[in-house]
Formats: C-alpha cells, structure tokens, sequence
C-alpha cells in the first residue's frame, strides 16, 4: 500500500505545519492509498517482426512469455524472501541456491514449494561458476546488508554475472565505478518501488530545471521503517540530494530516524500489522520568513511494491542482455522509462 500527500498552498501547508509541528503522524493522505495491486499479467515481450508476421496473418499476436533463470541473493532476508516469491509468480526460473550470513536449519528453506540450498557467502566465489555455467542467462539479485554492497558487486563484477543491486548503502561511488569499469549488465537502485522511482524522478527533473529554486528553505526530514533497518534510507538520502541541487542546506544526519514501534504506531501512523516492514518519509520545507511551506509524504506498507518493482527490473535486465544494448549500467528511472510495466 502506497499513499502520498503533496501540500503547496500556503494556507493549506500552515495548517499541516502547524499539525506536523505537534506530531509526525502524517495527514490522512489527500488520495486513498493505493490498494493491494490488481493481479498482475506478465510482462511480454515480442520480437517486432513476430508479432508483425502473425499480425498480417489476421491472427492477434501473443508475444512469447519471458521467462529466464533469477538467482536472489539473499533468500533468508525479508526483501529477498518477497522477491523470490514475486519472481516464481512472475514465471521466471528461481535458480535453488541463495547465500546468507543467517544460519538456517539442514541448510535449506522453502520458498513456494521449492527447496533453496542456503551456502555461507565465504562460498559464493566458488559455487557461483558452476551455477552460472547450468544457467546461461542467470541474472543474480542482491538484498543483502550495506557491509556487503561492494564486495558482492566485486565478486559479480568478476565473474561477469549480470546482477540487479537493491541493496541500499556502502559506498555508492565505488558500486557503481566498479559496475561501470567491469562493463557487466546491472540495474542499481535504492528504491525499486516504481511509484515512490516516479517521485524521486519528478524531484531530480524538478532540481535538474529549477536549481536554487528553494535556497534559503529549512528542510526536516523523517523516516521511519522496520527497527531492524540500521542504515539511513538510501530512497531518503536521494531525495535529499534532491533538494540539496534545490539549494537547501541539509545534513545527512540531520534526519530523524524512527524507528521506535510505539512512536511509530502513535506517532507516524504506522499501522501496526506493518511495522516489521514499512517506509514512512515526510520531507518538510520552510521559507526563511515561515510564511510558505511545502510538505511531501510518501508511506510505504510491506514489501510488495519493492518486489514488484524487481522483478520488472530483472525483465528489463534480461531483454537489455537479449539484445545486445550498448548501455549496460541502468537505474530504475531507466526501468519506468522502458514503460514496459506488468
Ligand atoms: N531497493 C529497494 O527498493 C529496497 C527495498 C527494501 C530493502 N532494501 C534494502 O535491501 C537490504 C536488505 O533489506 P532486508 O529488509 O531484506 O534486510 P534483512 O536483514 O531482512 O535481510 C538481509 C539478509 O542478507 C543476509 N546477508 C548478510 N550478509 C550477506 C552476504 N555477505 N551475502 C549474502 N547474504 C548476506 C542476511 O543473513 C539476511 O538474511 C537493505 O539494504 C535494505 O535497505 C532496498
Ligand atoms: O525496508 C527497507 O530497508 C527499505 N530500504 C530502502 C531504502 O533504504 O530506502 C527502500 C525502502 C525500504
């Protein structure tokens, strides 16, 4: 469930300010949040003169179902487990094998029905070869933890293997530096989340045309997630960034991190079937003289948009690899770009 909340009229964002400045529990968003998504179609793919060779014959064209081998690495995490399960309803192959610092019993966990042979990452430079020699078109996906960012994208870097990174921190210049240098198909993104990718898309055309635009603001900015999240929202660090090439002044550890249940629930709103897995920001600025305030919310329940979002990216991978694109390193800006959405 996704729900955002834009304020720009003056008025109207004084009101919020003034309820904002009392609690961080956001405005009953100005649209209903978007409901649990419609089942979805896989997305297709046709080769143009396919489709026009069978179109000319009067017959409606069914483009050949995509369907290519997907190793998630990390299995045992929350976002790994959400995205093995979108990728097997999805139709694509989801390759036994995952890697995990979490010990799990007999060394093995069921994800729909399908039996995961779990291996220590120490093993990975070994057992990676061999998998990628039994699945020729293997795309890997990472969600694992900040601390391991660039040494997984070295490994796969090293071994050629096309990889979809969603993993959040480490350090992002050298990810992609050693992406870009290893010349391997990725897609990079702290936020696979195609609603929240078109928002921060509008924010970087919006700093892109409009630089200075809002020098002089106050920013605040609050995100909330999951207690067990250590590390500050990439998806937050990039809107900032945002609103840095806008002229504000902010600090990376000026955000306000909340990730206290009770202060979530009574506070932010977070509803309490979603704690263990939420992305609540509120991006609030001021002018210098208080009289004009902006205030941009987006709140995420659960894990399906992420999921969702990946396995598009993964598609989107695999038919970049398919046909040979020039260019290798994309983001998920990218991924909506290509329109292809299921
Ligand atoms: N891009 C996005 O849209 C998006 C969405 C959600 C989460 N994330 C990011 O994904 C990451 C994982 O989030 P999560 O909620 O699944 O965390 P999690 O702690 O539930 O899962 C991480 C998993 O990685 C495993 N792991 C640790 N080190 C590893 C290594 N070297 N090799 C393989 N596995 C290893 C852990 O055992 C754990 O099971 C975080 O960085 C988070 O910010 C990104
Ligand atoms: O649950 C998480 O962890 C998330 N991480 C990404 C971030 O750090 O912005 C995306 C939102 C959820």
């Amino acid at each position: 469930m996704l729900s955002a909340t834009i304020a720009a009229h003056p008025a109207a964002a004084a009101a919020i300010t003034l309820r904002q400045r009392h609690s961080l529990r956001p405005r009953q968003p100005l649209r209903v949040p978007i409901g649990a998504a419609a089942p979805r179609r896989r997305m297709e793919t046709a080769r143009p003169s396919v489709v026009k060779a069978v179109a000319s014959q009067g017959v409606p064209a069914v483009p050949p179902k995509l369907s290519f081998p997907i190793l998630v690495n990390s299995c045992t995490g929350k976002m790994g487990k959400a995205v093995a399960e979108a990728a097997v309803s999805a139709g694509l192959q989801l390759v036994p094998v995952s890697f995990s610092a979490t010990e799990v019993p007999d060394g093995k966990l069921k994800i729909c029905d399908r039996e995961i042979r779990i291996h220590d990452p120490s093993e990975s430079e070994k057992i990676l070869p061999s998998i990628m020699e039994e699945y020729p078109d293997l795309i890997v996906v990472d969600y694992t933890v900040p601390d391991a960012v660039n040494a997984n994208a070295e490994l796969y870097c090293k071994l050629g293997l096309p990889v979809v990174m969603g993993t959040t921190g480490g350090n992002r210049q050298l990810l992609h530096k050693t992406v870009q240098d290893a010349n391997i198909y990725a897609v990079i993104s702290p936020q696979m989340g195609k609603q929240v990718v078109a928002f921060l898309a509008a924010m970087e055309i919006m700093a892109g045309q409009f630089p200075d635009a809002f020098s002089g603001y106050k920013l605040e900015v609050m995100e909330s997630h999951q207690a067990t999240k250590l590390d500050v929202s990439g998806t937050a660090k990039a809107v900032i960034s945002c609103f840095q090439k806008l002229g504000v002044s902010f600090d990376m550890d000026e955000v306000k991190l909340v990730r206290d249940p009770e202060e979530q629930v009574n506070v932010v709103g977070v509803p309490e079937e979603h704690l263990e897995g939420h992305a609540f920001h509120m991006y609030h600025l001021t002018s210098p003289d208080g009289t004009v305030s902006f205030e941009f919310q987006h709140n995420v329940c659960g894990r399906s948009i992420y999921a969702e979002g990946t396995v598009d990216a993964a598609m989107f991978l695999y038919t970049k690899i398919q046909s040979g694109a020039g260019k290798k390193l994309y983001d998920m800006i990218d991924v909506l770009r290509e329109g292809n959405m299921r």
